[in-house]
């Protein structure tokens, strides 16, 4: 059976997060978030990841698949499955790992609570970037508790060019207070909102269920390795 030998956060033992780094190329550590409900995990997501992780140095970048996500319908297919395919998809691709806490808790999904839980995990100048496509930057203002997230976090919004959502008022008033040009000039541990570049893919995971239900290919569309472990466990076909 496909399985792959994705690095967990949690076995990871050699990023100590507690302490900010020492010697020459002293600075603090950069740690990124993409949560998503991944169903499935699709290369709009990880090119996005990959590229920001690159494009800003940083030391890790955490896939975080949602147990119950917040504001959508419950996903197609199992906790279990969307994680298995997020660590196929990840495994050897430094320095995306996967970050499976959402996972183990019994309630909905809200990332206020998952990015307390890092905090208290890390140095307080740990720069943490939570990465959003423009659509979920939209809804920002539907979620838990959200005038407080950034004070967590920064904030990084990708381009999404299958998404023609319109920012609400409160998001306008954020941004105007809060956005920085350059997402290379974000300065400190959270606080602050900047767009950046990758390549645009107009992948959904809604496209691909319905690629998949009407018996047609997903091949490129998401990695190899997801798509041996969807035609492994028959996923998304139309029989399920
Ligand atoms: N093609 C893409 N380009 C940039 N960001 C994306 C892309 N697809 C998803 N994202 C972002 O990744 C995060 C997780 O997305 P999600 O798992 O809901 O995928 P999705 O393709 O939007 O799924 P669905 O079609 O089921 O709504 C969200 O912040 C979303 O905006
Ligand atoms: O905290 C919230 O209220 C909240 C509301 C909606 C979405 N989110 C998070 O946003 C991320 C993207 O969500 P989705 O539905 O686009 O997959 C995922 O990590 C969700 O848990 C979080």
């Amino acid at each position: 059976m496909a399985s792959c030998a994705a690095r967990r956060r949690s076995d990871l033992t050699d990023l100590d997060l507690t302490a900010p780094q020492t010697g020459s190329e002293s600075r603090p550590q950069r740690i990124g978030v993409l949560g998503g409900t991944f169903d499935p995990v699709h290369i709009g997501h990880l090119r996005g990841a990959l590229e920001v992780a690159e494009a800003l140095g940083l030391d890790e970048l955490r896939m975080m698949p949602s147990a119950r996500p917040p504001h959508r319908d419950t996903p197609q297919v199992s906790a279990q499955d969307r994680l298995a395919m997020v660590e196929c998809a990840v495994a050897g691709v430094p320095p995306l790992v996967v970050d499976a806490r959402e996972l183990q808790r019994d309630k909905p999904s809200w990332t206020i609570d998952t990015l307390e839980l890092m905090r208290a995990e890390m140095a307080a100048e740990t720069q943490v970037f939570l990465l959003l496509g423009w659509d979920a930057f939209c809804g920002l203002p539907t979620w838990h508790r959200w005038e407080e997230l950034l004070q967590h976090c920064h904030i990084l919004v990708l381009q999404r060019p299958d998404a023609d959502s319109e920012p609400p008022d409160a998001l306008r008033n954020l941004l105007a207070a809060r956005s920085v040009s350059d997402p290379l000039a974000v300065k400190g541990p959270s606080g602050q909102i900047a767009f950046v570049w990758q390549t645009p893919l107009a992948v959904s995971a809604t496209q691909i269920r319905q690629l998949l239900a009407s018996g047609k290919s997903v091949r490129f569309l998401v990695p190899d390795a997801v798509l041996a472990y969807i035609d492994a466990h028959g996923l998304y076909r139309a029989s399920n």
